[in-house]
């Protein structure tokens, strides 16, 4: 088995990056793992103050059961993956079967920040865009699809989003074996994973 980590800052691309390696691989190969599912379950609290959680901190994370998670798979076992709701700003109740399969995605912005779940992965890749970029893809997504307005998802970004990046994402980029630059479409660099995730699959 392959586990192959993408890191990188908010909106860097990092979904639309696997999406395109994914899209080459027979299905029966490949599996990803979305940071997201991995969210704290909070049901213990009511929405008005889940929304105030500082997401972007590596404590907002259950990386316990990511790790407990990939282990499963790779003994073969086939994993329960928790669905996150943004709109809920928590876990839902249901899970989706994950089975083992030769390459295993495992993508978010926090991922490359826990030591343990480094360790496990056999190639280490970080998406870069620049600030400004995933700033304008984020205010899109946030206001079109996550429930958020304008002046919330500036607010965020300024509170917490680029604090966080700053301390924990950015600096989780010196562990990576491969930078992809996505301020635009990079094609050559999606060629070039594929053609190395092939040659270690052989
Ligand atoms: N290279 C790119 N050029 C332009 N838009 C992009 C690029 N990569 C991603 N996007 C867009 O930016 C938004 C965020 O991308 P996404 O892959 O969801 O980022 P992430 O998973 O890192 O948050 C999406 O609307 C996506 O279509
Ligand atoms: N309820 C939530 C939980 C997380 N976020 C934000 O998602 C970002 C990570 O996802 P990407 O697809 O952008 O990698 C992170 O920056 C959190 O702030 C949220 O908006 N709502």
């Amino acid at each position: 088995m392959l586990i192959i980590g993408i890191a990188g800052g908010t909106g860097c691309g990092k979904t639309t990056v696997v999406n395109q390696i994914i899209n080459e691989l027979p299905d029966d190969e490949v599996c990803v793992i979305s940071q997201d599912s991995y969210y704290n379950d909070l049901s213990h609290l009511p929405l008005e103050e889940r929304r105030k959680t500082n997401f972007d901190h590596p404590l907002s994370i259950d990386f316990k059961l990511l790790k407990q998670h990939l282990e499963e798979l790779r003994q073969g076992n086939t994993i329960q993956q928790p669905v996150y709701s943004f709109l809920e700003c928590n876990r839902t109740a249901e899970t989706v079967p994950t089975e083992p399969r030769k390459v295993v995605i495992v993508e978010g912005i926090l991922i490359m920040t826990d030591p343990e779940i480094r360790k496990m992965m056999d190639i280490k890749i970080f998406v870069h865009a620049d600030s400004d970029e995933r700033l304008i893809r984020r205010i899109k997504r946030d206001v079109n699809e996550r429930g958020w307005n304008l002046d919330e998802t500036l607010e965020k970004y300024q509170s917490t989003i680029k604090p966080m990046h700053a301390e924990f994402i950015e600096p989780s980029k010196e562990y990576a074996d491969i930078i992809i630059p996505n301020n635009k479409h990079n094609t050559v660099a999606i060629d070039i994973v594929r053609t190395i995730i092939n040659e270690k699959l052989v």
